[in-house]
């Protein structure tokens, strides 16, 4: 490197792209699906780790397992903070979630409540409502599909039946609430999750992100309690205490319950489990009433639209390649006969065509290629590669996974294809885990001899603690709808379109999903059908 006469490596050290504006730097050259153009810089400069300028800000991309394992895992300690970003989302979580908390203490009080109420351990509880909600999905399609029928339709969107079941399985998770069907609950909280997109959409939000002195107009415009997103935010708040509400009357009356020596217990939940907490408690401090408002409410977003994108995408998926659907079909149906319909307890684990086709549904159309991005806490300067980065305070760190996912060097030279037996062997790396339950700190990229299959979920000390929650429902309800119906495409052999949601063209933290038009669910057992839907 380079050096300044006072010791220090001058900067900038890092690749950068030669498509560059004086003022706008690489803004206008990103297109639509900007983890696309950062791929194909970061291969044009032959270097995993590059520096994108946009405007004021500037970004650094991770194009490689080796870079985020270097970065992000092993210098976890310092470049695991956020920064701010995206002034709907500062305005909404009032900077209290675990999301966008910085690398301090109360984020580690936060990550350790919520981590505690879902990890691998603490899964089972949860089971019963995930299975439920699965069997009320199968339900909810054979009416709709009838109905469909009835007025003369060929076929189904599946986007409604996907948000209704994936939000009250999230619900179930945050809250241990049981939404019955009809409940305006859910329509309420997507209403509320469109506007916030719109908003985190708009002209200011989207150049606020790159233009600092917009923040501050940003801020005084929204001084007044009136203003739009202000406006959503206590709209918001209001739906979110009414749950936790909800959830403290619960709990009140299991107490009592247990006192008088009923055996009714508290619903597990992640909100229960923080309201758990005491203030005797050796390592815990509980979380204010509202702050457990606000991260109840960016859980329920962030896990229904990430998880809900991905089952989508799964569904298309599997309807496009019939091959594919079959063989995960008759691996189910040869553990679980006709009759019966997936047990997570007892099957979770013995499926493993069905959890490579999630992985690589994961792998192929992660729901957002560019994460949520991390942020160093010093400067730093890194040597990776041979040559050296600087890492900068005020700066963001992302995984690309769009990089990351297609490289043939890892996934081979069909990386571009929906192929689920890259994730079996002989194509399996040694020691590798069947489920994608892996250790989540974990990363050896040498030997590939990681239980780590991709970077969906992002990586390091920041890793999403969702992860064993979103399996288990994705193998739930996947395994439910192959067993009762035969997923189609109503044009067959139509191509599947990606589509960027919201479609803003300088913003990438949007999410991407899969559409392959209209699908027919065939029911394939009558009998088991309606037995299944009787007990
Ligand atoms: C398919 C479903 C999901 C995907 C693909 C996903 C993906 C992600 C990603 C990429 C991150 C950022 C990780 C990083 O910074 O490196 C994240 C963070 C997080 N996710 Fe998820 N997520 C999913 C579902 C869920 C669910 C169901 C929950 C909880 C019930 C959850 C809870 C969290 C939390 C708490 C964080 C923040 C961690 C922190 O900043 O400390 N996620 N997720």
């Amino acid at each position: 490197a380079d050096y300044n006469s006072d010791g220090t490596p001058k900067k900038p050290v890092f690749p950068r792209s030669t498509t560059v504006d004086f003022f706008f730097g690489h803004l206008f050259h990103l297109g639509d699906a900007p983890y696309k153009m950062m791929t194909e810089w970061a291969r044009r400069l032959n270097s995993d780790i590059i520096t994108v300028d946009l405007v004021q800000k500037q970004i650094n991309v991770l194009s490689s397992f080796a870079a985020v394992k270097e970065i992000l895992v092993e210098k976890s300690a310092l470049n695991s903070t956020r920064v701010k970003t995206d002034m709907v989302e500062e305005f909404l979580t009032t900077e209290k979630t675990i999301f966008v908390k910085e690398y301090e203490e109360s984020w580690r009080l936060l990550r350790r409540q919520v981590h505690q109420s879902v990890n691998r351990n603490k899964v089972e509880p949860f089971y019963p409502l995930i299975e439920s909600q699965s069997k009320e999905l199968l339900r909810l399609l054979r009416d709709a599909s009838t109905k469909a029928k009835a007025e003369g339709n060929d076929g189904l969107r599946p986007r409604n039946f996907v948000d209704y079941f994936v939000l009250s399985s999230v619900l179930a998770v945050i809250f241990g609430k049981k939404v019955e069907e009809g409940d305006s609950l859910l329509t309420k909280i997507l209403d509320e999750l469109k506007e916030i997109e719109n908003l985190q959409n708009s002209w200011w939000n989207r150049w606020s992100r790159y233009f600092a002195p917009l923040k501050y107009l940003y801020r005084l415009r929204n001084a007044d309690k009136n203003a739009p997103v202000v406006n959503l935010r206590i709209r918001v708040a209001r739906t979110f205490k009414t749950l936790l509400d909800e959830v403290i009357e619960a709990n009140a009356q299991a107490e009592k319950a247990l006192a008088e020596k009923s055996s009714q217990q508290p619903r597990h939940s992640i909100v229960s489990h923080m309201l758990s907490i005491r203030e005797t408690d050796t390592e815990d401090k509980p979380v204010p009433h509202d702050e457990i408002v606000l991260n109840a409410m960016h859980l329920t977003h962030h896990s229904f639209t990430y998880l809900s994108t991905t089952l989508h995408t799964l569904i298309h998926e599997l309807a496009a390649n019939p091959q594919i659907q079959k063989r995960a079909r008759d691996e189910l149906l040869k553990l679980t006969g006709p009759k019966r319909l997936l047990s997570l307890r007892d099957d979770f684990t013995k499926l493993p065509y069905l959890h490579a086709v999630i992985k690589e549904t994961l792998r192929l159309h992660p729901p957002s290629y560019l994460g949520i991005p991390h942020a160093p806490r010093t400067n730093q300067v890194i040597s990776h590669n041979g040559s050296e980065h600087r890492l900068e305070i005020g700066t963001e760190i992302f995984i690309n996974a769009h990089a990351i996912h297609t490289d043939p060097a890892r996934y081979g030279d069909d990386a571009q294809e929906f192929n689920p037996d890259r994730f079996l062997p002989p194509r399996s790396p040694v020691n590798y885990s069947l489920t994608s339950s892996y250790d989540l700190y974990q990363f050896d990229v040498e030997n590939k001899s990681i239980q780590r299959d991709h970077v969906a979920f992002g990586a390091g000390k920041r890793v999403c603690l969702g992860v064993h929650i979103a399996e288990r429902v994705l193998v739930s309800v996947v395994a439910t709808l192959l067993a009762g119906y035969e997923l189609q495409q109503v044009e067959r052999g139509k191509k599947l379109v990606t589509r960027e949601v919201p479609n803003a063209s300088y913003s990438w933290t949007g999410r991407t999903e899969i559409e392959g038009g209209r699908m027919r669910f065939v029911v394939r057992d009558k009998e088991a059908l309606k037995a299944w839907f009787e007990n």
